[in-house]
């Protein structure tokens, strides 16, 4: 962090700054600017008069600012492409690959947000993990230690030449250059496992999907979508299962919010995984993370908001929301069951959350409505994936401000 007192127009010449005064004043209106300015009085004092002078501070990252780490683990299928599209979405401009690069590419870039995938970090190809009977869950067939080197240096604003793993040849492609962005997603099956890398995390979300569920998405996009049996599908999810459950489930405990995704409780017996019941549990006392709560925060609130102002089709729409404890760890927690008809509707819903960390009223239901084809968009999963991305960009902007706000001292010529 460099700070530089700026004397009128002059600059302080103790500091880097090429910049006239005037221009980095400027730069002071970008939403996530990398300067701040501050004003600051004092007085000049001589053995017969004192003299009101005035100093501007102008506190700047130096060499552009650190990279904020958002962590997203869910087992593969439970719908982190489409969470990373509706995060993107939040920061606006759209996500790309690499200009240029491979076509193969995992990684996804905007504006704001670069989101690399760790499946990049399979130490094993298609081939090798066949020949040492491990699958791509196994913490063997995966390199943390380059992970946690590599996703620390983007951190600490350095570029790394990443690992690429192709989906189509089930290779390890030639790197790839990743600059570091002002929010670095890493999305795949192990953003939490390794301590190393959990530590670099400043906000991690698991992605809960339950059996049934993840079944019926499954059959959804690889047999409908991609031409594999119902028994291939079956037993895909079946050999994945143990590992699954020793080495992704685990990562939950350690989330600051979890989207969590069941089977209905208004159809009795429902299993069938389109209505769904949906779960946001969010970890209290996280710096810069003020969980979402229904008109009265801290008290457990039942709500059916299907009358006039909600159209309801059966089975209706059913809100909870209480403290709770997960893993030892106090949450609250805000559930939705069943769907929306209308989603213009859904601003009645979003007039009663408070905490949501909208910019202006409507935010929630214009980014629903502005996404609505996406899967999920009628649910609790993209009613809670549109929250959880704008209480990133929150968390993202806090921290930022907070760093620009450390100690800052005038250093006078
Ligand atoms: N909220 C949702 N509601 C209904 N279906 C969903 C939802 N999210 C995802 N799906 C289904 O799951 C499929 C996988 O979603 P998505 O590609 O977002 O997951 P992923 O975790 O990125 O998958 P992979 O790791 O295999 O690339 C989608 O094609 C869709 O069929
Ligand atoms: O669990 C996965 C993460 O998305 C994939 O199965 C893993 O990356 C291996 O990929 P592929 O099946 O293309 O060889």
């Amino acid at each position: 962090m460099a700070i530089c007192a700026v004397y009128t127009t002059q600059l302080n010449p103790t500091c880097s700054f090429s910049t006239p005064a005037s221009k980095t004043q400027t730069q002071l209106g970008f939403g996530f600017g990398f300067c701040q300015k501050q004003q600051v009085v004092f007085y000049k004092r001589s053995q017969s008069s004192s003299r009101r002078a005035s100093v501007s501070l102008i506190t700047c990252s130096a060499g552009g600012q650190e990279t904020v780490v958002i962590g997203l683990a869910a087992d593969s299928g439970c719908g982190k492409s489409t969470f990373m599209r509706r995060l993107t979405s939040v920061f606006g401009g759209a996500a790309e690959p690499p200009k240029g690069g491979n076509p193969d590419s995992n990684t996804l870039i905007s504006d704001t947000t670069t989101v690399i995938c760790l499946d990049d970090y399979h130490s094993l190809d298609r081939t090798g993990r066949k020949e040492k009977g491990v699958t791509a869950l196994d913490p063997r067939a995966n390199n943390f230690d380059l992970m946690y080197e590599q996703v620390k240096a983007i951190k600490e604003g350095k570029a790394v030449d990443k690992p690429i793993y192709n989906h189509v040849s089930g290779l390890l492609d030639p790197p790839e250059l990743i600059k570091p962005p002002k929010i670095l997603v890493i999305e795949g099956l192990h953003p939490m496992y390794d301590q190393r890398v959990r530590d670099l995390l400043d906000f991690s979300i698991y992605l809960d999907i339950s059996n049934e569920v993840k079944f019926a998405w499954k059959i959804q996009r690889d047999m409908a979508e991609r031409g594999h049996s119902l028994e291939s599908i079956k037993a895909s999810i079946e050999a994945r299962k143990p590992d699954f459950d020793a080495y992704i489930d685990p990562q939950k405990q350690y989330a600051d919010a979890v989207i969590e995704v069941l089977p209905t409780q208004l159809i009795p017996g429902d299993n069938e995984g389109k209505v769904l019941r949906v779960r946001l549990i969010m970890k209290e006392g996280v710096k810069f993370f003020n969980p979402v709560y229904l008109f009265d925060e801290g008290s457990t609130i039942s709500w059916i908001p299907c009358g006039r102002k909600l159209t309801c089709s059966y089975p209706g729409i059913k809100f909870t929301y209480g403290p709770d404890t997960y893993f030892g760890n106090e949450v609250s927690v805000l559930e939705m069951d069943g769907q929306f008809d209308r989603l213009d509707e859904l601003i009645y819903v979003e007039s009663h959350l408070s905490n949501i960390s909208t910019k202006f009223y409507g935010e929630v239901t214009q980014q629903m409505l502005k996404l609505s084809d996406f899967p999920g968009s009628n649910n609790g999963t993209g009613l809670f994936q549109t929250i959880v991305g704008l209480k990133i960009r929150d968390l993202f902007e806090q921290l930022i401000a907070s760093k620009a706000k450390t100690p800052v001292e005038a250093t006078r010529a």
